[in-house]
């Protein structure tokens, strides 16, 4: 559990997983967006696809932040070869960590069977070259399909559970912790996303339930907020 009242500000900096993901993102504000991401010393920098990668890791030379992209990012409904493809691709265009939106129509049928043809594909692929991290858009989900998704990421061996892409609504608390419920004991990590206003009391709060990351293009704001937070004792 990350200890929030005796965090250094580089320390903090690697909570974070900085993100420009609007579909009209233009070369500017991605550049900006790294830009952004070096200064907070966050963890990574991700673009929607890897259409922008080449502009990433431009940007990113010489840090030690991660480059990243999603994989079908935001619906996650693509056949599993586009999926495959799409993760070649940001592999060889330099991507060390991926974002993986399940196929959550997939999911709420019951066709578990998809989401482990795709979580197993996810881990063969990516993970050896890459952090691998699975978006399963919880807003959507029931806690036991949650569960069971979770479950199934633990078996793959993948490292990270992430909420939601941040396009739609973002977890409840009570959904986070069915995660971390199911994920207690089993080496993943959980990452949150989603967390819209106030976003530096959402983004500390689920840190305290135990989220290892934030994905997020507030990066800056929620950081920026630490000291006046500490001061009035919220963390
Ligand atoms: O990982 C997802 C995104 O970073 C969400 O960012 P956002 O809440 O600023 O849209």
């Amino acid at each position: 559990m990350v200890d929030l009242a005796h965090i250094s500000k580089k320390e903090l900096g690697k909570l974070f997983d900085h993100s420009v993901l609007p579909k009209n993102a233009c070369e500017r504000e991605i550049r900006e967006g790294c830009r952004t991401a070096r200064a907070y010393n966050c963890a990574a920098f991700y673009s929607a696809t890897s259409y922008w990668t080449p502009v990433v890791r431009e940007e990113l030379a010489g840090s030690d932040l991660l480059i990243g992209t999603g994989i079908d990012f935001p619906f996650g409904a693509s056949p599993l070869p586009v999926k495959i493809a799409q993760m070649e691709e940001a592999l060889r265009a330099g991507c060390n960590t991926l974002d993986l939106i399940i196929n959550v129509g997939a999911a709420r049928d019951g066709r578990y069977d998809v989401t482990k043809a795709e979580l197993d594909a996810f881990k063969r692929i990516a993970g050896k070259d890459a952090l691998t991290k699975v978006i399963l858009e919880v807003c959507f989900l029931t806690d036991e399909e949650i569960t069971r998704v979770c479950g199934l990421i633990a078996e793959a061996g993948l490292d990270y559970a992430k909420t939601s892409t941040g396009q739609y609504e973002g977890p409840s608390m009570d959904q986070f912790l069915v995660m971390k419920k199911a994920l207690t004991g089993t080496g993943v990590r959980l990452k949150v996303a989603g967390v819209k206003f106030p976003r530096p009391q959402n983004a500390y709060a689920f840190i305290k339930a135990g989220a290892e990351l934030i994905g997020t293009r507030a990066s800056g704001q929620i950081i920026d907020a630490y000291d006046q937070m500490k001061e009035i004792g919220l963390l």
